[in-house]
């Protein structure tokens, strides 16, 4: 605290309306004699504390008031002012209370401003309040205490920061500079909320740097649980926050151990080992954590294993790691056989499985089943026997975190110990796995919204479209919805053409990057993108082709209306499909309803949860035209991208066997025909289009898009360029899209 400037501070409530008035008027006279003043007729300065206590429960203001001094008299205390410093006994009493009395007679009195801070009587810095107000703010005191500790805390650690810096040289001095800064902004956001979580002033600072004024309900009912050392099943709904509900205690837990190292002088392995179902959601995880870190003076190595990396680099990252994120395939590959690494990694203490009801279920299980026995199985080093041998006995010492948005409720018993479950062919692997997580006793099972997996601001449509023109209505929707960053999902993958992971990665970082031209951008994804990727700023769900199961359809439609936003799910569904999955999206609410025992008939009238959009037809039936060429374009592209591949697969396979190769023979010879030789024929002619032919295409593609499209309303027109909405629907009210109203879907 920096006490150089602080005269006698004095907090009190905000007075009244009245009572300022009287304050204002009384601002200018200067005090000349001895006297006892009452409480609110002292001259009050404002004091300016940080935006963070604006909207502090409870707390009022501060304000301070100079060469005032506090004499106590008996059980009352006077306020006297504006006297030479005689006879005072200020000095060392302890404050002893207060009396009601507006006025007070005069006692004695001291020149504050001849003193220096620390002959300051000790209760001249408490905080005289009537009694109601004294229990009131009971809370407000310790949200004070913590903030003091917080800045005291900041304080000692700049200092020290400042003596690192004279001692090394070498040391860049805008770090500090930097430093400062980060610890500004931190001090911009109110963080009361945060102090019932308990959390280190250096964590404290770290959330303020990321601006998140509040936790969310997930982190403020783990977070504690987690301190506490409780093994924990988390549930929440999407983009509520979860990664972060256990990234905090991970990063606490890691700095106290930072403390400890620095005095035993010895650095521990890994402290955390967080297992996610794909890449993507692994380096996202990763960055979320990273994001938390980067305020700190000194953070935890965080290192993500998934694809693309050398398994030696990986390894070697993996030794200095701290708290490693990664997909079970790789982290097996990287971390098998490399006894040095399992015996670090079998000391950990956090074992996290992120998206668990994915990970544990979905073809994953063979993988983090050897990890998990890895991890409890005895340590092969000597040095550790006496360790191990106590393990055994007691179970592993790491904490188990479980965290998903959605839980198959056979799982969700299991993981609680509880009841039987039916798995059907998993049943044995997903045993024997639960069994391999090994809680430390029955963890504890947080549950924040049992009602709704689905995000509060989150609406739901569907658009009927025969199976067939399923292309056609995407482009309808987007060109109608260009202003809405959308993310459209397919269950296969020959919509985006088998890309390379890192093209995926570079797809994705660019449908991240802010929009650039007039159109926001698309991304087409499967159902590996529908899990925890957090993209900020998407307001578009499509769902090209409909889910396959309940929980898909939760997970894709959790990518928009994330952490308080919202935004729009929109299934394509072919007349077939619309029954099925209106049953799929009524189960989601329905049970949520049972749940909240709010069950009506409209949890059984399955429309109500989905809102059917009709799209004008015509409309639709002008960009026809756009779509069949392009998709005649798109066609002959992957051909010729595919037909090369094969022909060289089968140019190798018959080069292996020692055979000639050529295409038209075997062609000939029928190994082409028999079922789906059609589609093999209509391939055949898109991979033998020219390079000319397929220009010409492409050119008459480019001129259609240039054209306007006539929309039937007015005088509007949706041009190849995208589309303003808003111009379109003034003064058409809604007939351009039809029956919309329940969606809100106008921009
Ligand atoms: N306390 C907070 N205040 C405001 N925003 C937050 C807070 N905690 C996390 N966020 C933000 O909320 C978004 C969603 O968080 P996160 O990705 O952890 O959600 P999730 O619950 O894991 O979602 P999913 O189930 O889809 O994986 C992120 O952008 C994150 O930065």
């Amino acid at each position: 605290m920096d006490i150089t400037h602080k005269k006698r501070k004095l907090a009190k409530p905000q007075p009244s309306a009245a009572q300022s008035s009287q304050k204002r008027r009384k601002t200018a006279p200067q005090i000349k004699s001895k006297r006892a003043v009452a409480l609110d007729k002292l001259q009050w300065k404002t004091v300016d504390v940080p935006e963070m206590f604006d909207d502090a429960e409870g707390f009022y203001g501060l304000e301070e008031v100079e060469g005032v001094d506090i004499v106590r008299e008996g059980d009352t205390v006077k306020f006297v002012t504006a006297a030479p410093p005689a006879s005072t006994d200020a000095s060392g009493d302890e404050f002893g209370g207060f009396d009601d009395a507006p006025e007070a007679t005069a006692a004695a009195a001291v020149d504050g401003q001849d003193m220096t801070p620390s002959e300051q009587p000790e209760e001249q810095n408490q905080t005289p309040k009537p009694k109601q107000e004294k229990e009131k703010s009971k809370t407000q005191l310790k949200k004070e205490q913590k903030k003091k500790e917080v800045k005291d805390k900041k304080e000692t650690e700049k200092a020290k920061a400042k003596v690192a810096e004279k001692d090394d040289p070498e040391l860049e001095s805008d770090v500090f500079a930097k430093l400062g800064d980060i610890e500004d902004e931190a001090e911009d956001t109110d963080l009361s909320a945060w102090v019932p979580l308990d959390l280190s002033p250096t964590i404290m600072s770290a959330i303020g740097r990321l601006k998140f004024a509040s936790p969310t309900l997930i982190q403020k009912r783990t977070i504690p649980k987690i301190l506490e050392g409780l093994d924990v099943i988390g549930k929440a709904s999407t983009g509520s926050g979860k990664t972060l509900a256990f990234g905090i205690p991970i990063v606490e837990q890691w700095l106290a151990r930072l403390e400890q190292q620095k005095k035993e002088e010895a650095r521990k392995g890994p402290i955390a080992l967080i297992l996610a179902p794909t890449r993507e959601l692994a380096h996202q995880i990763t960055n979320h954590i990273k994001e938390l870190c980067a305020g700190l003076t000194t953070g935890p190595y965080i290192c993500s294993v998934t694809g693309g990396l050398s398994v030696l680099k990986q390894q070697r990252q993996l030794e200095k790691a701290d708290i490693v994120i990664g997909t079970p395939g790789r982290l097996w590959e990287v971390m098998s056989g490399n006894s040095k690494l399992l015996n670090g990694f079998k000391q950990i203490q956090f074992l996290v499985v992120d998206e668990a009801d994915r990970l544990l279920t979905e073809g994953h299980f063979k993988e983090a089943e050897e990890i998990l026995k890895a991890l409890d199985r005895t340590v092969t080093n000597e040095d550790d026997d006496s360790d191990s041998d106590e393990e055994a006995e007691t179970g592993p010492k790491r904490q188990t975190l479980v965290f998903s948005a959605t839980f198959n409720k056979d799982l969700q018993q299991k993981l609680a110990g509880k009841g039987k479950y039916n798995l059907m062919d998993e049943k044995e692997e997903m045993e024997y796995l639960l069994k391999k997580l090994n809680f430390r006793g029955e963890p504890k099972f947080i549950d924040v919204n049992p009602v709704s997996q689905m995000a509060e601001k989150l609406k739901e449509g569907l658009v009927e479209c025969g199976a067939m023109e399923k292309d056609l209505y995407l482009y309808a929707l987007l060109m109608l919805q260009p202003t809405r960053r959308a993310l459209v999902f397919t269950n296969s993958i020959s919509i985006h053409s088998e890309m390379a992971q890192k093209a995926r990665l570079r797809s994705l970082e660019r449908f991240k990057a802010p929009k650039t031209g007039t159109h926001e951008p698309i991304l087409v994804a499967t159902d590996v993108a529908a899990r925890g990727l957090d993209i900020s700023g998407i307001e578009l769900v499509i769902h090209y082709h409909v889910p396959r199961a309940a929980d898909a359809y939760v997970h894709r439609s959790g990518r928009t209306a994330r952490a308080s936003s919202s935004g729009l799910s929109i299934m394509l569904c072919a007349p077939e499909e619309v029954v099925p999955t209106r049953r799929l999206v009524a189960k989601v609410h329905a049970a949520a309803q049972v749940k909240s025992g709010k069950s009506t008939k409209s949890s059984k009238d399955m429309g109500f949860f989905v809102r059917t959009i009709d799209i004008d037809r015509k409309l639709v039936s002008r960009l026809r035209e756009r779509v069949v060429l392009a998709k005649k374009i798109a066609d002959a592209t992957l051909a010729k991208e595919r037909g090369s591949k094969d022909e060289n697969w089968m140019k190798a396979a018959a080069e292996e066997l020692g055979v000639d190769y050529d295409s038209e023979e075997l062609e000939a010879a029928g190994k082409w025909g028999g079922r789906g030789s059609g589609r093999k024929k209509k391939e055949k002619e898109a991979k033998e289009m020219t390079k000319a032919e397929l220009g010409a295409l492409k050119a008459e593609l480019k001129m259609m898009l240039s054209q306007r499209i006539n929309t039937g309303v007015s005088e509007k027109y949706i041009t190849g360029s995208g589309v303003d909405i808003n111009e379109l629907l003034k003064g058409v009210e809604g007939q351009f899209l039809g029956r919309v109203d329940g969606l809100d879907i106008d921009v």
